[in-house]
């Protein structure tokens, strides 16, 4: 035991900046940050006050940051299983849970702060809910509980666009809340296409995701219907009259790429094709916001 603590003692002192970075899962937070840019812009038909921005994106950046430091801590047992995860910094030891959860604090705190005092208090707290939602509710308790967690839980990292939204205008609005829609509706074909790559690696760990619980056909089955979903909810921005023609057309080719690659998923497909999805997910979203942002300044 002893041994072992002096051991993980000596690991955890080889850890420098770059493990910390990792442990804020940055390439995730830079795609919420970009749905937050996107709500911020649309809230306003002028350009953004220099403050809101930086202090905006700088608090829910820092925010959403925690909460991943508090998922590598909390999650570092199962992590240290999975063939995808066992090399992050708490479950290699390089990071001592300890450290990484005062690094998770003072990130949180700074972040609240930063919030609250340059931008206003109803983003603040928006923001620290969902940093709830994400480390607490999703990674403590639903991951563990039930093959819904994924979708609940989506519910976290889908309020990004509102809390730009509310950072620039102070208040929820229906708008703000038709992208958080969007980005729940996203958020089951962006994980279940990964889970079903990985699905081995979730039967290791324990956990109940989807394809573990109910098979691989029946989760690929609801890829395609929230795939399906996703294209309704994705129109609704333009039948409201929020954007444009912009919008339309190119987010109707993205969709329908969507769907292909879930139909393929289901009906024909190769090694790699549930890899493939998901990797189109992220560039799915991504292209779809940019183009909510094209949309609203062309
Ligand atoms: C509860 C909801 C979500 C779940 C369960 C989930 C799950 C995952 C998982 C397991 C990965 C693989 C990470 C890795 O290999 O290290 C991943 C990657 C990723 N996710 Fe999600 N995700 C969710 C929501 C989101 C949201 C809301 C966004 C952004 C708006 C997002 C953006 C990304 C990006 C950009 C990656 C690629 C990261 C990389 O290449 O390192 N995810 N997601
Ligand atoms: C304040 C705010 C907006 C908070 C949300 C923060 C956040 C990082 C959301 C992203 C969701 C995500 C990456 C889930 C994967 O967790 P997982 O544990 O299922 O995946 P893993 O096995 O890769 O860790």
């Amino acid at each position: 035991m002893a041994k072992q603590a002096v051991l993980s003692k000596g690991i955890a002192s080889h850890s420098g900046w770059r493990d910390y970075y990792e442990l804020t899962k940055p390439r995730v937070v830079m795609l919420l940050l970009l749905t937050a840019l996107v709500g911020m812009c649309l809230a306003t038909p002028s350009w953004l006050e220099p403050q809101i921005l930086i202090a905006g994106m700088l608090g829910i950046g820092m925010l959403s940051s925690s909460a991943a430091v508090v998922n590598h801590v909390v999650d570092h047992k199962i992590d240290s299983v999975m063939a995808r995860t066992f090399n992050r910094p708490v479950a290699r030891g390089k990071v001592s849970p300890r450290r990484a959860l005062a690094f998770a604090l003072v990130l949180a705190i700074v972040g609240f702060f930063v919030l609250a005092v340059y931008v206003n208090m109803l983003t603040a707290w928006l923001t620290l809910a969902s940093l709830v939602g994400y480390a607490f509710i999703y990674t403590m308790y639903l991951k563990r509980a039930t093959p819904q967690n994924i979708v609940i839980g989506g519910l976290a990292g889908a309020t990004p666009p509102l809390l730009g939204w509310t950072a620039v205008t102070g208040e929820i609005h229906a708008y703000g809340l038709l992208l958080v829609l969007i980005v729940f509706t996203w958020t089951p074909p962006h994980f279940w296409a990964l889970a079903i790559h990985r699905e081995k690696d979730y039967a290791k760990a324990n956990i109940p995701m989807l394809p573990n619980t109910h098979g691989i056909a029946f989760t690929k089955t609801c890829v395609l219907l929230y795939t399906v979903l996703l294209c309704l909810v994705c129109a609704l921005p333009y039948l409201v009259g929020m954007s444009g023609g912009i919008y339309l057309m190119g987010s109707s080719i993205l969709n329908a790429w969507f769907v292909y690659m879930a139909c393929k998923l289901k009906f024909f497909p190769s090694k790699t094709t549930a890899m493939d999805t998901f990797k189109f997910s992220i560039l799915h979203l991504m292209l779809l916001f940019v183009l909510l942002l094209l949309d609203h300044y062309l």
